[in-house]
């Protein structure tokens, strides 16, 4: 009898793997990291074999640990870095180029051009999208006119498009299903949020073939079934979702004015704003939070580029830490009276600011500024950024006044209790952090559950949801408004216009 669920969380790291039981307790994972590719500054690739490789290995060596079989599978959901573009063979499923990853910039001149033609306000009409590099369609385009007789081909019908879900859906069902979910599909800047469609307009905008496309479906539905060589038995693949989204769903925000926030290389916050679209005044996005019988659930998102990237800075770049962990006992030393700032616009700012060319920075050095204070500046940034956009939030939808209420929080970071009471003090919001800690998995397995019948109906998979720890916030508002205060300005002096 099939009764567990399984999960793919497909990052922009590693690959993930777990195995639930039909209670969504999880049961078993596997984790691998694969390779990060650096052709140039600014440009980011991943070999789509590596991305097929670890998620075979990982669904392999969880389903082996849990001790069961492709046969005890009820369903598979996944949940994948959003954006990232793969060009693929229909013929052979191979892949013409590296994956362009969402990180990269090198379609920063197209976006600022077709800005200055004056596309921005069709395409964030359309999509709820900015024109910036971090989405996909401008660097299909890329690929397709770098690569030699890739466009022909694309018109001919023998390039087919994907973001990574699109293209493991592919590789898992043998070329059987050419798929994606409405959460994926509206990262494209191809995509029509309200209409729920890939809309001819906008392909011709940024010269992308019809013929490429996927087709879109819900979060949870049939995509299809892995062929029985891949793990043994086939399993049908019955959840899909852009990975933040996923969180959100594994967040149980179900309910308008609910937010979440998920801390890894990046972070995410989305806030749910119901069925209807808010299309935002303070440069947020707004995207498919879920779509699940046909009805679409729409969220505002915040995207911040480095989170716990900042952390990776203070470890691999300057060698202040060994281990991540180790910042808390930093920051907890750190002098309360140097106020240290980092902007750690590494890649530029994202939301609200949307600053490609600016550069990190630190400010408010002394001489008495060292490791720690270095240190606690990294994980402070995160609250700050965080607030910006929590304050943006508000200022787009007023009924976000719940969101000063409670932001449920996930990803690597949020293991990290300093980091998550500075956020609920410089929020002055409680923060909760969840007993399970793989919110983006399990909500690609609930989601799969959904469609096989296994799993309850949103509302009771939201009251199951269980709290780990809830940080209220502490901080003596006048030093919360010093603090942020600071912050503004490091962030205006780093802004590359100045405002
Ligand atoms: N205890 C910690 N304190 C601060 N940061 C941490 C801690 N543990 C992990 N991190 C950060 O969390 C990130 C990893 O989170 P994860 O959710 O696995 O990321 P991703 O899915 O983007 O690969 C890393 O950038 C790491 O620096
Ligand atoms: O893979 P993550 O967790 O860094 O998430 C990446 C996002 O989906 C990019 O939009």
């Amino acid at each position: 009898m099939s009764t567990h669920l399984l999960a793919i969380d497909q990052g922009t790291t590693s690959t993930r793997a777990i195995v639930f039981d039909a209670g969504l307790a999880p049961v078993a994972s596997a984790q691998r990291e694969f390779r990060q590719i650096y052709p140039r500054p600014g440009w980011v690739e991943h070999d789509p074999e590596d991305l097929w490789a670890t998620t075979v290995a990982t669904v392999s060596e969880a389903l082996a640990r849990a001790g069961l079989h492709a046969a005890d599978v009820a369903g598979l959901g996944i949940a994948n870095q959003r954006e990232t573009v793969v060009v693929w063979e229909r013929a052979t499923g191979r892949a013409i180029h590296n994956a362009i990853v969402w990180q990269d910039r090198r379609t920063a001149e197209v976006c600022a051009r077709l800005e200055a033609e004056g596309a921005g306000s069709e395409v964030a009409a359309k999509t709820g999208l900015l024109l910036n590099p971090y989405f996909s369609a401008a660097k299909i385009g890329w690929l397709l006119d770098r690569v030699d007789g890739a466009r022909a081909r694309a018109e001919a019908g023998e390039l087919l498009f994907g973001t990574v879900d699109s293209y493991l859906i592919w590789r898992l069902t043998g070329g059987a299903a050419h798929a994606t979910d409405a959460t994926n599909a509206c990262r494209t800047s191809l995509y029509d949020i309200h209409a729920g469609r890939f809309d001819d307009d906008l392909c011709r905008l940024f010269e992308v073939p019809r013929a490429m496309l996927p087709e879109v479906f819900d979060c949870a539905g049939d995509f299809g079934a892995t062929s029985p060589d891949v793990f043994g038995g086939s399993i049908r693949i019955l959840g899909v979702a852009g990975d933040q989204q996923a969180a959100t769903v594994g967040q149980a925000c179900f309910e308008p004015g609910m937010a979440k926030a998920t801390y890894g290389t990046g972070a995410f916050a989305l806030l749910n704003v119901g069925e209807r679209p808010v299309i935002s005044r303070n440069r947020l996005l707004t995207t498919v939070a879920y779509q699940l019988g046909g009805v679409r659930t729409y969220a505002l998102e915040g995207a911040i580029f480095v989170a716990g990237a900042a952390v990776q800075w203070l470890r691999d770049g300057l060698g202040l830490v060994r281990e991540a962990s180790e910042t808390q006992a930093l920051a907890e030393a750190a002098d309360p009276d140097q106020d240290v700032y980092l902007v750690p616009a590494f890649v530029g700012l994202g939301a609200p600011h949307w600053d490609a060319e600016a550069r990190g920075a630190l400010f408010g050095l002394t001489r008495g500024a060292g490791r720690a204070e270095i240190a606690r500046a990294a994980l402070e940034c995160v609250g700050y950024q965080t607030r910006d956009l929590l304050e943006a939030m508000q200022a787009d939808w007023p009924e976000a006044a719940g969101v000063r209420t409670v932001l449920r929080v996930d990803g690597g970071m949020a293991a990290s209790d300093w980091t998550l009471q500075f956020l609920a003090d410089v929020l002055d919001a409680p923060v909760d952090r969840p007993i399970a800690p793989e919110t983006t998995a399990l909500g690609a397995a609930y989601l799969a559950g959904l469609a096989a019948g296994v799993c309850p109906e949103p509302a009771d998979f939201a009251a199951a949801w269980r709290l780990e720890r809830r940080f209220a916030p502490q901080m003596d508002p006048a030093r919360r408004s010093r603090k942020i205060a600071g912050w503004r300005d490091a962030v205006r002096r780093t802004k590359t216009d100045l405002r």
